[in-house]
């Protein structure tokens, strides 16, 4: 049993030709400031997880995406001291636009050689070694 508030989260790896995954940095004043993690946002009053998910990268990325070509990918089911997060996280491979930081965050491109040099938040730690096998396992069978 636990008396924290349950917190639904939609996050993206988005991925692009080049196998390099996006990770945008925590503004400062915002929680976890600092850390790396996967674009999105929390899941509003009367939204589902995809929804929320378009919303979020237009209004944080500026970018376009359809929610068909969102993959369930993995998700994270982490205790904060505060929350619970539920964190569903997709994949997607295909957008409109460049993304930008449209919320004054920073922006990389990463490949997976470089992913240990971005620190992440303690629930993406699972997450971030899910993507290296699903990378890991996408190149032998090319
Ligand atoms: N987007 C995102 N949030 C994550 C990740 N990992 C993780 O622990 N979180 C947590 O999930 C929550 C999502 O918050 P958020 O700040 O992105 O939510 P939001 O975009 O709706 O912003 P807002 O609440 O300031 O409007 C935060 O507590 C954040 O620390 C991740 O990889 N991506
Ligand atoms: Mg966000």
């Amino acid at each position: 049993m636990t008396d924290k508030k349950l917190v639904l989260v939609s996050a993206v790896a988005l991925v692009d030709q080049e196998d390099r995954l996006l990770l945008a940095q925590r503004p400062e004043g915002k929680s976890l400031a600092g850390l790396w993690e996967f674009p999105g946002g929390k899941v509003e009053e009367g939204e589902n997880p995809e929804a929320a998910l378009v919303r979020e990268l237009k209004e944080e990325l500026g970018i376009k995406v359809d929610e068909r070509d969102f993959l369930p990918f993995t998700f994270a089911s982490h205790a904060y001291k505060d929350f619970h997060l539920l964190m569903p996280v997709y994949l997607c491979q295909t957008w409109e636009g460049e993304p930008e930081g449209c919320e004054g965050q920073d922006l990389a491109w990463v490949s997976v050689d470089e992913l240990a040099k971005y620190p992440t938040p303690p629930a993406d730690v699972r997450l971030m070694d899910d993507y290296r096998r699903w990378i890991g396992s996408r190149k032998c069978g090319e």
